[in-house]
């Protein structure tokens, strides 16, 4: 039975935004935190400042932080979030492994899937810890949650997946507070894909936000959206209800609503008519992970033989840099369909 000590030592991996802005809400419940940045001298800067200048400016980071660029760090954790962006992932995991053991949790926070395996970020994590023997519990935390609103201490709901729900419990005792509230799930698939998923169609939102149109285009991406994103994930293992709650539905509502995100950001900017290099050179080292996941999304689509048209439109638009209003007119132009 996996058992957590009473004061569990938690380490996040990732000091970006939303790394950083977990740290924050874990140490609200007066633990210690540790944050640690892959590179010595960005842990040196925040350090420092006291304050994550680069990724999060604006929050003072209380004593309880403390930020570190050891990897030693990690095998004193009971309790590890990995928020690694998804293509830094395999690499970072396969650098660090040798400080993890089989008796710390792992929660997974990255939004993404990898691109040529098109696997899920819990998926990715084992199979690198496999390669060195060694498993522990991972699950996915997943929802509607921009850094920014979180960091200022807003109330976020989001959702804690693991097979075994006791661990799921374990987590969410830890990070609930106040202003952060954990649900637990044991469909750690439909969690982890309706937060990946999710930021395609923030994208389509955003170039439609770009293009001049208004609420009825956004209403009608986000639904027909969430169609093409419950499809995927169901079959890939998830469940449909999985997909209506916090991790599908509220983030996907959330990003293709919310100035804050910054894969709405870039559809928007490509929808102006600027160019990807340009938009992604522009976001200052943040990611905007729908950009890789919308090849992987469509390469799992293919795999399982699901329908993902926004996907395949905002593809064209990415890849080979189709114009956002014809790509637009081509999915309302498709063959009348059925709604259900
Ligand atoms: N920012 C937000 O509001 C939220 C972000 N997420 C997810 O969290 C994950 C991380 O995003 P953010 O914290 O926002 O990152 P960010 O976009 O603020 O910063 C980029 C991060 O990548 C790191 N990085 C750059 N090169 C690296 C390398 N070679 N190896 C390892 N790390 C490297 C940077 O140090 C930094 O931590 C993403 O999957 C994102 O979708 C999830 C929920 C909310
Ligand atoms: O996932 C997020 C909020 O839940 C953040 O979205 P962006 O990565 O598009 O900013």
């Amino acid at each position: 039975m996996t058992v957590l000590p009473i004061a569990p030592r938690i380490v996040v991996l990732g000091a970006g935004a939303w790394g950083t802005a977990m740290a924050l809400s874990l140490a609200r419940n007066g633990r210690t935190v540790t944050l640690w940045a892959h590179m010595p001298e960005l842990a040196r800067d925040i350090n420092t400042a006291h304050e994550n200048t680069q990724f999060l400016p604006g929050f003072r980071l209380p004593e309880n932080i403390v930020v570190t660029g050891d990897d030693t760090a990690i095998a004193h954790a009971d309790l590890l979030f990995s928020v690694i962006p998804s293509e830094f992932l395999r690499p970072t995991i396969a650098r660090l492994r040798s400080q993890m053991h089989s008796e710390q949790i792992l929660v997974s926070a990255t939004k993404g899937v990898e691109n040529n395996t098109f696997l899920r970020m819990t998926q990715v994590i084992a199979s690198s810890v496999a390669e060195v023997g060694l498993t522990l519990p991972i699950g996915a935390l997943s929802g509607p949650s921009f850094a920014k609103e979180v960091a200022e201490g807003q109330p976020t709901a989001v959702t804690v997946a693991f097979d075994d729900r006791a661990v799921a419990a374990l987590v969410q005792r830890e990070a609930s507070s106040e202003s952060m509230r954990l649900y637990t799930s044991s469909d750690v698939i439909g969690v982890e894909l309706g937060g990946a998923l999710k930021n395609v169609i923030a994208i389509a939102a955003g170039v439609a936000a770009g293009i001049g149109l208004g609420y009825n285009s956004t209403a009608g991406l986000i639904t027909r959206g969430i169609a093409e994103i419950t499809r995927l994930a169901v079959a890939c293992g998830g469940r449909r209800e999985t997909l209506a709650g916090l991790s599908g539905t509220g983030d996907l509502v959330l990003t293709c609503t919310g100035s804050l995100s910054r894969n709405r950001t870039v559809g928007m900017e490509l929808g102006k008519g600027r160019k990807l290099p340009d938009v992604l050179a522009s976001l200052g080292g943040h990611v905007a992970e729908g950009v890789l996941t919308t090849r992987a999304a469509l390469g799992l689509a293919r795999q399982h033989r699901v329908e993902m048209p926004i996907a395949e439109q905002m593809e064209l638009i990415l890849e080979q840099g189709k114009d956002p209003r014809e790509a637009l007119r081509d999915l309302m132009m498709r063959p009348g369909k059925h709604e259900h």
